[in-house]
């Protein structure tokens, strides 16, 4: 009998959010949840290393040869957004070299509040907050907040330590995100994990029985770029093309230029 889910293309799932809210660790734990039942590979993005990879392959939750990385230069919500060829290359090459992956997950690099990845790059995409950022975070929403397909409220285990009460954070997501998905995670805590788990499965089906629709969470917010040689210390910058070229400086985004690790 013919498997149906062999001919169709790994769902390719994406994971943003601010530095150090826990990008890596989710995605130990999503293989480490569901290495023994799916096909993973993973790319991450750096601005200039492979550390987020060198992370990964040192936490043993997939073959060393699964885990790639981009580096994206100077400016990494680029590289996941406007020129995705890096990223592009990178999961048609661990597809083909893994044939057949269920799941890609693909790491932003660590950014702000603002980026998202273009549906032209990944299916699906989860947004990372932190209880150790602020219990207001999720009021302040962004497209990545507000439309991500699922929001993670991540450290949950944190919260008695920085005063963040998680239930009326999950509540603020929820009204920022017109009730679209949130999860409150800790890597310790295995209810969280399995809600996560089960999050995956469910779009990995609705994926194979080309049920799922890829949505834009929207185009970053502007965003001040600090620039030392720029007369203010730096600029306020926008990828809508309507205002691109309103900026007295030039756009100073390099392409994404490495597919290391191959
Ligand atoms: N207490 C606690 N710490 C966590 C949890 N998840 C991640 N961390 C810690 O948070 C720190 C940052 O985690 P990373 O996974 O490196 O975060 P990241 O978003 O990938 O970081 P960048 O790639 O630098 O943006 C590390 O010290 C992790 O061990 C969690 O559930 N609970």
């Amino acid at each position: 009998m013919v498997d149906e889910t062999e001919s169709v293309r790994a769902l390719r799932l994406g994971v943003a959010g601010p530095v150090g809210t826990g990008k890596s660790s989710l995605i130990a734990t999503i293989c480490r949840a569901l290495a023994g039942e799916l096909r993973i590979g993973v790319i991450t993005n750096d601005i200039y290393t492979d550390e987020d990879a060198r992370f990964l392959r040192s936490a043993g939750v997939l073959e060393p040869e699964r885990i790639r990385a981009v580096e994206t230069g100077a400016c990494p919500h680029t590289a996941i957004r406007d020129d995705i060829t890096a990223n592009l290359l990178a999961a048609e090459d661990l597809e083909r070299d893994f044939a057949p992956l269920d799941v890609v997950l693909i790491e932003s690099g660590g950014d702000n509040l603002t980026a998202t990845f273009s549906p032209a790059l990944v299916d699906a995409q989860l947004f990372v907050l932190d209880v150790a950022g602020g219990g207001d975070v999720a009021r302040k929403g962004g497209p990545g907040i507000g439309r991500a397909d699922l929001l993670i409220v991540n450290k949950t285990d944190l919260a008695p330590y920085v005063g963040v009460d998680v239930p009326q954070m999950v509540a603020d997501a929820l009204q920022a995100r017109d009730g679209r998905p949130v999860i409150a995670l800790s890597r310790t805590d295995a209810e969280s994990v399995a809600a996560l788990r089960a999050w995956v499965l469910g779009v990995l089906d609705a994926h194979r029985q080309g049920e799922h629709v890829p949505q834009d969470p929207g185009p970053m917010a502007p965003h001040f770029h600090a620039d030392e040689e720029h007369p203010e210390g730096g600029y306020v910058h926008s990828h809508d093309e309507e205002h691109e070229h309103e900026h007295p400086h030039p756009h100073p985004h390099p392409h994404a230029e490495t597919v290391a690790g191959r």
